[in-house]
């Protein structure tokens, strides 16, 4: 068929109309799309008729709203406690159980009800079931609903996931949660072949000053105590992926060095090229005291000494150096002792940047002169600081400033944590304040915790003393502990059972151990009570008694014959099966593990940690109770291994040893 031109034409005509039509369509499209990337879409939705384009950019505005408020909610939950959401329940990340199901039905709430901001979602173990969800009852009141109502509104609203088995009601709008038994199986499983790994957590720079003794002066039960918590809150944030600084703020400058330089001038002058021999640097640092307080001529010398060595003049800077080299060797023997991992960093570090500081301070007209002193005030600092004392000297105050500068702008940190005596607050109270009103810290942006914790005190009730009531040495504190500790274990006859070298290994764990948990496992902002007596009980809630509830756990695979590789390898096969009800408890109780972790980043209070361990070891002893793991006959020949329940043993083990390992206590596979 031949078309006539005409024909052509009008066709022609006709799709160039078309295609005319097309290319606006397509320019517009094109419009919309950069307007969507941009956020701006409301420019269009005047021109556009078509209804269900019109529904969609409706829709894309109300989810918007949701994903800011979403944002919104997750940003107010606080970095560190809130955990990402795990997009794969199954993956090797142990999942934060309560955590997890926190955001859960967080989402179901902002789901159900699009316009509340900043749900309050309250997920707490349950006595009916696994968790409960306490949410419905305070939206309710908000909402001016009926609380049932409003929780199976969430209920309805909850994504379906691999976590939970089923949810219901009680009471007044309670919702109750039961765990998917598989997702169950699927967690100790991965328990097993992967050991205790961290929940997943937004990692932060954190910079953390614990034990931070004095050079010359002996390092007491309070640095101990400071020693030992910020030892573990560093294993506890690096276990869960953060990066830390671990830092001892060595109180190293000041004007003591004065008299302790003059003394050595006298007592050692050729220091400069040998180094001194002094054995015992506080009775040393006693007779400089003396003389500084009783001979003027002295004093004098004292002064000067301290001028030049804040001018740096190197004899006096070698003599400063030797006295901290004794200081620093003697700490270094207890840090070895109590497997702790800091870098010295003391006050001196801070002097030209102290310089620096005052000048800026002076500068921006922060400072006050009082008395021919310099000071510093700031709204809800109580005391002012002393940043320039009358004699041109800085102070504890000075040195903080600079070195809350340092943390934050050099050190690039998040989050500072400081560890040390309730006695200090005032000074950090009024040094953080200034250092916001400076415009150096900004709470909204950077995490600051004083973790303070009360007086160590004697079984007397009263400030721990030795007999003679000079304050208790640390060196000498731990060796009375291993002597302790040995004494115990051969009590229970320990040493007819174990090797020399078993029996040292036991020895020192239990020694070290019981100082460390008698410590953390109490209330850090009470005093406590110091008593060698009470920590070695191998009964409760000691180190002594869970330790050795550690061996036993172990022992009973290697009585059954089976060891770790071949536990392993059963649990890669297919996920472990549980059947008593003291299986599954001890299971659940195993789960806790990463949300008790999670929780201590809040406030920084360790004896839930211990007390969560205990509860470990008492869950797992009614289930052996209940539970055989080997069945044997007669004569005592093994006639069943029961597998799952050695995999639960090597479960609970793995656990227990990752307490332990974050509590900074070794553990011995015998004693
Ligand atoms: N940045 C700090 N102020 N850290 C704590 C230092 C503790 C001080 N050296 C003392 O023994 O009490």
């Amino acid at each position: 068929m031949t078309l006539s031109r005409e024909m052509i034409e009008t066709q022609l005509h006709d799709y160039t109309l078309r295609c005319e039509h097309a290319e606006k369509e397509t320019d517009k499209l094109a419009a919309c799309v950069q307007a969507l990337e941009d956020g701006q879409m409301d420019l269009f939705t005047d021109d556009i008729t078509d209804k269900e384009f019109i529904n969609l950019i409706n829709e894309n505005k109300k989810l918007k709203y949701r994903i800011s408020i979403l944002k919104k909610s997750i940003a107010s939950m606080g970095g560190e406690r809130s955990t990402k959401p795990q997009d794969d329940i199954f993956s090797d990340h142990m999942c934060n159980i309560l955590g997890q199901l926190e955001d859960i039905f967080r989402k179901a709430v902002l789901v159900a009800y699009p316009d509340v901001s900043d749900p309050v979602i309250q997920i707490q173990l349950s006595k009916h079931a696994d968790y409960q969800c306490n949410a419905a009852m305070a939206l309710a009141k908000i909402l001016k609903k009926n609380p049932r109502e409003v929780g199976e509104m969430i209920v309805k609203n909850v994504a379906p996931g691999p976590m939970i088995e089923k949810m219901d009601m009680s009471g007044p709008g309670f919702i109750n949660i039961v765990l998917s038994q598989e997702f169950i199986r699927q967690q100790i499983t991965n328990v097993i072949m992967n050991g205790v790994t961290p929940p997943p957590v937004t990692p932060k720079r954190v910079v953390i000053d614990f034990s931070s003794p004095n050079i010359a002066k002996e390092m007491h039960v309070g640095h101990l105590r400071s020693t030992i918590i910020g030892e573990s809150l560093s294993r506890l944030l690096e276990f869960l992926g953060h990066d830390l600084l671990r830092l001892n703020h060595l109180g190293d400058w000041g004007t003591q060095f004065g008299m302790l330089i003059a003394h050595l001038q006298d007592n050692f002058p050729d220091f400069a090229t040998k180094s001194p021999p002094i054995a015992d640097l506080q009775a040393f640092y006693r007779e400089s005291k003396k003389r500084f307080d009783e001979d003027g001529d002295f004093k004098k010398r004292a002064y000067e000494a301290v001028v030049k060595l804040q001018a740096h003049d190197p004899v006096h800077i070698k003599g400063w150096e030797e006295i901290c080299t004794i200081s620093k060797t003697e700490f270094q023997k207890v840090y070895e002792r109590l497997g702790v991992r800091i870098i010295d960093r003391g006050e001196s570090f801070y002097q030209s940047r102290m310089e620096a500081l005052v000048k800026e301070l002076d500068d921006a007209g922060f400072l006050e002169e009082d008395d021919g002193r310099k000071v510093m005030f700031a709204d809800g600092a109580g005391i002012p600081l002393t940043i320039v004392k009358s004699d041109g000297g800085f102070t504890y105050d000075t040195s903080d400033m600079a070195c809350i500068k340092n943390r934050i702008e050099e050190e690039k940190g998040d989050w500072l944590i400081y560890v040390t005596d309730a006695g200090q607050a005032q000074h950090f109270k009024s040094f953080l304040a200034c250092a916001v009103r400076a415009g150096i810290y900004n709470p909204s942006v950077t995490r600051v915790d004083h973790v303070t914790f009360g007086v160590v005190l004697g079984e007397d009730k009263k400030k721990f003393k030795t007999r003679s009531g000079d304050t208790v040495r640390l060196v000498q504190l731990l060796d009375e502990g291993l002597q302790r500790s040995e004494e115990k274990l051969k009590e229970k006859e320990r040493h007819k059972e174990l090797t020399p070298e078993e029996f040292v290994k036991a020895r020192d764990a239990v020694a070290y151990g019981c100082i460390k948990y008698a410590d953390l496992c109490h209330d850090r902002s009470r005093d406590y009570i110091f008593s060698f007596d009470r920590m070695l009980d191998f009964r409760g809630n000691t180190a002594a008694y869970l330790l050795y509830a550690l061996t036993r756990i172990r022992s009973i695979a290697r009585t059954a014959g089976v060891n770790r590789e071949e536990i392993v390898a059963e649990a890669k096969k297919k996920p472990i099966e549980l059947d008593h009800e003291k299986e599954w408890k001890l299971a659940r109780t195993i789960l806790k593990l990463p949300d008790v972790l999670v929780r201590i980043t809040d406030d920084l209070y360790l004896h839930p940690l211990c007390e969560y361990l205990y509860e470990v070891s008492t869950v797992f002893t009614e289930f052996y109770d209940n539970c055989y793991c080997i069945e044997k006959d007669e004569t005592g020949k093994i006639v069943k291994i029961n597998h799952c329940r050695l995999m639960l043993c090597e479960a609970t083990a793995q656990v227990m040893e990752k307490c332990f390992a974050i509590l900074g206590i070794e553990t011995v596979d015998k004693m």
